[in-house]
């Protein structure tokens, strides 16, 4: 479990502000992590890193089939997307207990992140090529729920389709984005047909939901 902890810290930096608190304190600590994040991801999560990006780590199993449910339920639960033109809800500041839960309790990232995007992709639809926005610290948490997809990876300054990076997202997988794969490279989901392919086959395309949770820079 070490190899999880090492991650979130190199993906989040070091728990930092909320060091003199003794909750949050404690929580990073070696033993106490080892203890809960097992509790949470059973005995053996499987974190991959990207080889090609420098950043990018990847647990598939990271949500067990009850956790998404749950989690799905919470967002229906808010009321976001109940108009079918509804395909981005925005939190700052206070998020959501459901968020909170999944940041800290999952996550054991401190301080809390505050700032949420779901995004509910309906069959066909993605996300452009982009970095996220710079206003946000490094190290962004992205759950991918639903319809399996493949998240492609381009540096930043390369405006061919050659040299994607494809990311294979399937429903309950962890991304963390830090470093490089967070500042020199883009990421986008093209969902229109033909471009949705892992092992040579097409996936079927479902509704989607993503979580992202990020943390503001401070504005001195
Ligand atoms: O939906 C996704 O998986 C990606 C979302 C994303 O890249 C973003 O909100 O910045
Ligand atoms: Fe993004």
């Amino acid at each position: 479990m070490d190899e999880y902890r090492k991650l979130i810290q190199e993906a989040f930096g070091e728990s930092s502000e909320d060091s003199d608190d003794d909750d949050h304190g404690q929580q990073m600590e070696g033993s106490n992590i080892s203890v809960e994040a097992q509790y949470v991801f059973g005995e053996n999560p499987k974190w991959e890193r990207i080889s090609e990006i420098k950043g990018l780590s990847l647990c598939r199993e990271f949500l067990t089939s009850d956790q998404q449910s749950t989690l799905l339920a919470s967002i229906l639960q808010e009321g976001w997307f109940s108009e079918a033109s509804h395909n981005q809800a925005m939190r700052f500041g206070d998020l959501p207990p459901w968020a909170k839960e999944l940041s800290t309790e999952l996550l054991k990232r401190e301080p809390l992140f505050n700032q949420l995007i779901v995004n509910s992709y309906q069959p066909g639809e993605g996300i452009c090529a982009h970095v996220d926005l710079m206003r946000f610290e490094d190290g962004i948490a992205l759950v991918s729920l639903e319809s399996s997809c493949v998240m492609h990876f381009s540096r930043v300054h390369e405006s061919t389709n050659e040299n994607k990076i494809p990311v294979y997202l399937t429903p309950g997988s962890l991304l963390l984005i830090s470093g490089e794969a967070r500042y020199k490279w883009k990421h986008e989901i093209n969902r229109k047909p033909g471009f949705q392919k892992w092992d040579g086959l097409e996936i079927h395309q479902k509704k989607r939901t993503s979580i992202t949770l990020r943390k503001l820079c401070k504005t001195e």
